[in-house]
């Protein structure tokens, strides 16, 4: 393939195949960095990606309009028999009608004292009891934490949630972690297209195919009871969550035909799990960090716990009004998301035309890959950053001092996260009212391991033992 000559530099690439050289992990990312600058080009087979490394060429290329559009993976939508489905993977108008609907959906069901800070201070109490069985002797970060954040989006999206111990939530929470960890393999064929040819048997053995069927077993059974429950009741003058509100519209889409018709229960389907896969892992991982993170920095820990006790009595449950007066916490909440980079080179856009992007031309299909986890250490806007310090994010009279530069945990532009006020208001709840009660540290004599699981694309922390203690306890009468 001719590529113009003013490309950005990468790994040398065998015609067909792709690069020699490839970015899997962190590491991976500073090597060809340093090697090639700070935006470098690799191939793998009929594909080309682009890697951003620092926030300048980040901003330059998200505020393009040429920059917006997703990569294409077709096993994505096989639940909607290959036509585009969801939010995360679609494009054009399809994309932005969804997009706007959500957006819309997130703002009105989380305003104000809401459905939704109720929901999540519902959850937040629950998961505090839990924690409470846990204490005193070593244990896992328990998985409570990650039922209570998936609760939160199913009470968005149907207005139900799960026990800790429902067969049915821990399945499908092994099923997203299993499709995060297998989807490596069934995007080949998008990229080495002859793929495609192979005999069925080859394609299950090779590239895991058949977790394909099972991806569509399992997000149709999970949401199915409720569309239909939801259908089955539906008051068109009082919706209550995602599912009524999407299932109305579906039906003011029907009365156009000659409209644009986007909407029906398969894409409903997909984009709940959308909704899921991007909203609970996410969530719940960045909250895991920000105990490991705690836990090892004592100094951290006492700060917080000061500062939450002079604002909340023992016996007080935490509340919006007391954010404000508390601005180490929100520092730590930001520096958590700083130190972790838990989506470390994003989530892939790609080019709708040849662009120009820091004196380079990128051609059209590049996929493109901000490498938040390099502009969150970069030297140039971030003063000792291997450091976990949450002062950072605090200004000389003691207030919260966010930094936009250079900090992009939800991403920027047109694509930046959905559910991100969401996500700040139940890592807000959830750290608050854990630390108002509890007192985290690594096992006597060890040290917790901050290095994230070698997975590629999320930085997850690794499973080890805590020791949690009750703080606050009243004396005997
Ligand atoms: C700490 C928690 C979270 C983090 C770190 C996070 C991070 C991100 C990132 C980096 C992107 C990609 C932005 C881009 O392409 O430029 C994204 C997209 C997205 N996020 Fe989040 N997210 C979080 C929580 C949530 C929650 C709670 C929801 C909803 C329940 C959500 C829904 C979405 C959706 C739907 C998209 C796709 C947006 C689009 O393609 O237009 N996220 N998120």
């Amino acid at each position: 393939e001719n590529l113009p000559d003013n490309v950005p530099k990468g790994p040398l690439s065998i015609p067909g195949l792709g690069s020699l050289d490839y970015v899997f992990y962190l590491s991976d990312m500073r090597r060809l960095r340093d090697k090639y600058g700070d935006i470098f080009l690799m191939k793998m087979g009929s594909k080309k990606m682009v890697y951003l490394c620092n926030y300048e060429l980040v901003k330059e290329a998200f505020s393009s309009p040429h920059v917006v559009n997703r990569p294409v993976f077709k096993f994505l939508f096989a639940i909607t028999d290959g036509q585009p489905s969801g939010i995360i993977f679609t494009q054009g108008e399809q994309w932005s009608s969804l997009r706007r609907f959500l957006l819309r959906q997130m703002r009105d069901l989380g305003m104000g004292k809401s459905y939704m800070e109720d929901a999540i201070i519902h959850e937040a109490r629950k998961l505090v009891k839990d924690l409470e069985k846990h204490v005193d002797k070593p244990t896992k970060i328990p998985k409570s934490v990650e039922v209570s954040v998936l609760n939160i989006v199913w009470r968005l999206v149907a207005n139900k949630d799960f026990g800790y111990d429902d067969k049915k939530v821990i399945d499908f929470m092994d099923f997203i972690h299993k499709t995060n960890a297998d989807a490596g393999f069934l995007v080949l064929p998008d990229f080495f297209p002859i793929l495609n040819y192979l005999p069925k048997f080859l394609r299950n053995c090779l590239l895991k195919e058949y977790l394909v069927d099972e991806f569509i077993k399992n997000c149709i059974d999970f949401t199915k009871e409720a569309i239909d429950e939801h259908r089955a009741n539906l008051d068109p003058d009082n919706p209550l969550d995602v599912i009524d509100h999407y299932l109305i519209e579906c039906d003011e889409q029907k009365k156009n035909p000659n409209g644009p018709q986007f909407k029906s229960e398969m894409d409903l389907t997909r984009t709940i799990f959308d909704l899921f896969a991007a909203g609970f892992d996410t969530t719940s991982n960045t909250l895991r960090w920000l105990i490991l993170y705690v836990a090892s920095h004592p100094e951290v820990q006492r700060k917080l716990h000061e500062q939450i006790d002079s604002v909340v009595q023992s016996d007080e449950e935490i509340s919006l009004n007391h954010k404000d007066s508390l601005p180490y916490l929100e520092a730590t909440i930001y520096e958590t998301h700083r130190y972790c980079s838990l989506v470390s080179a994003g989530v892939p856009h790609e080019t709708s035309k040849d662009i120009q992007l820091g004196g380079h031309t990128i051609p059209k299909g590049t996929h493109v890959y901000a490498c938040q986890a390099l502009c969150h250490e970069d030297p140039n806007y971030w003063k000792e950053p291997e450091k976990f310090q949450p002062e950072r994010f605090i200004d000389e009279n003691g207030k919260f001092k966010p930094q936009k530069e250079s900090f992009m945990p939800f991403g920027i532009g047109r694509r930046q996260c959905v559910g991100e006020a969401l996500a700040r208001m139940e890592l807000y709840f959830f750290s608050a009212m854990l630390l108002q009660k509890f007192h985290f540290a690594p096992p006597e004599g060890c040290t917790l391991d901050l290095e994230p699981k070698l997975v590629p694309v999320a930085h997850y922390s690794k499973d080890q033992d805590l020791i949690i203690t009750l703080r606050n306890v009243k004396p005997e009468e």
